[in-house]
């Protein structure tokens, strides 16, 4: 079988896309996706993602981490299957669509930046050394001195795999706050099981646990990741989060077929 693929990113955080309205992708083949996620053996992806007809809204968006397995929802993915949408004609600037979270709209702009609204955060956990919540996935966020010289993968894994967070697992966010509207963040990310240049639900973790915190009282906060720049702004009544928007680039970077 030939398999046409595009590939994006989003602030570094990259996926293999593929148009799958004719459903012909063999969803259940675990192997076949973590094979075109393998950056050597394949095409290379922190994700693979299929673009599906939905009957109520633009698209479904189907994602799979680069272990193969189905996950939870991806903020950058979901603003790359967005951009990928525009591309194929699906859309134009506006959508709403349907992702195992739930529903999501989006919108693109004029210089091509994607926002794209996360589902509502109404339950974050919070201890004196991190916060626990989930946007879509499972996210723990943590502030660590020296964050440029922190062992993500080492100190990630060992969070992600410990008794805190069982089968599941999550997410793992370290944290910089740079000033009372620009924060840093580095994340390792569960199913890529490595750290990842950036992550879209982890960045909207960490502006609304370090809200929840009190590190800042804005409702519009920057997010500097390894692969570029996020912004993420919402509006909190008494600890609730809605109006939750992750905004950034989601880049068409080349598209081939591979013969599996
Ligand atoms: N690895 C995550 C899903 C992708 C999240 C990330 N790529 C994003 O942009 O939100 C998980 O299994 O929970």
């Amino acid at each position: 079988m030939q398999i046409e693929f595009y590939k994006y990113q989003g602030t570094g955080n990259d996926f293999v896309m593929i148009d799958n309205r004719t459903t012909f992708f063999p969803k259940e083949n675990t192997k076949l996706i973590a094979h075109l996620c393998d950056r050597r053996f394949g095409v290379g992806g922190d994700g693979l993602i299929l673009l599906e007809n939905d009957s109520e809204t633009d698209f479904k968006m189907v994602y799979y981490n680069s272990d193969g397995n189905q996950s939870s929802m991806c903020g950058n993915g979901g603003r790359c299957l967005v951009a990928f949408a525009k591309k194929l004609q699906v859309i134009d600037n506006t959508t709403t669509f349907i992702a195992t979270d739930g529903l999501h709209h989006a919108t693109v702009a004029e210089n091509g930046l994607v926002s794209l609204q996360m589902i509502d955060v109404t339950t974050i956990a919070i201890t004196p050394d991190y916060a626990f919540l989930n946007t879509g996935s499972p996210h723990h966020v943590q502030i660590v001195a020296a964050l440029a010289h922190y062992n993500v993968k080492e100190n990630g894994a060992a969070i992600r795999y410990g008794e805190l967070y069982g089968k599941e697992g999550s997410n793992i966010n370290f944290v910089h706050k740079i000033d009372e509207t620009t924060f840093s963040l580095r994340t390792y990310e569960r199913g890529v099981e490595d750290e990842t240049l950036a992550c879209g639900t982890g960045a909207t973790a960490v502006a609304i646990a370090m809200h929840a915190t009190g590190q800042t009282t804005a409702t519009t906060l920057d997010l500097t990741v390894e692969g570029g720049e996020l912004v993420v702004s919402f509006d909190e009544n008494q600890g609730k989060y809605t109006n939750i928007f992750l905004k950034g680039p989601a880049e068409f970077v080349f598209k081939g077929s591979v013969g599996v």
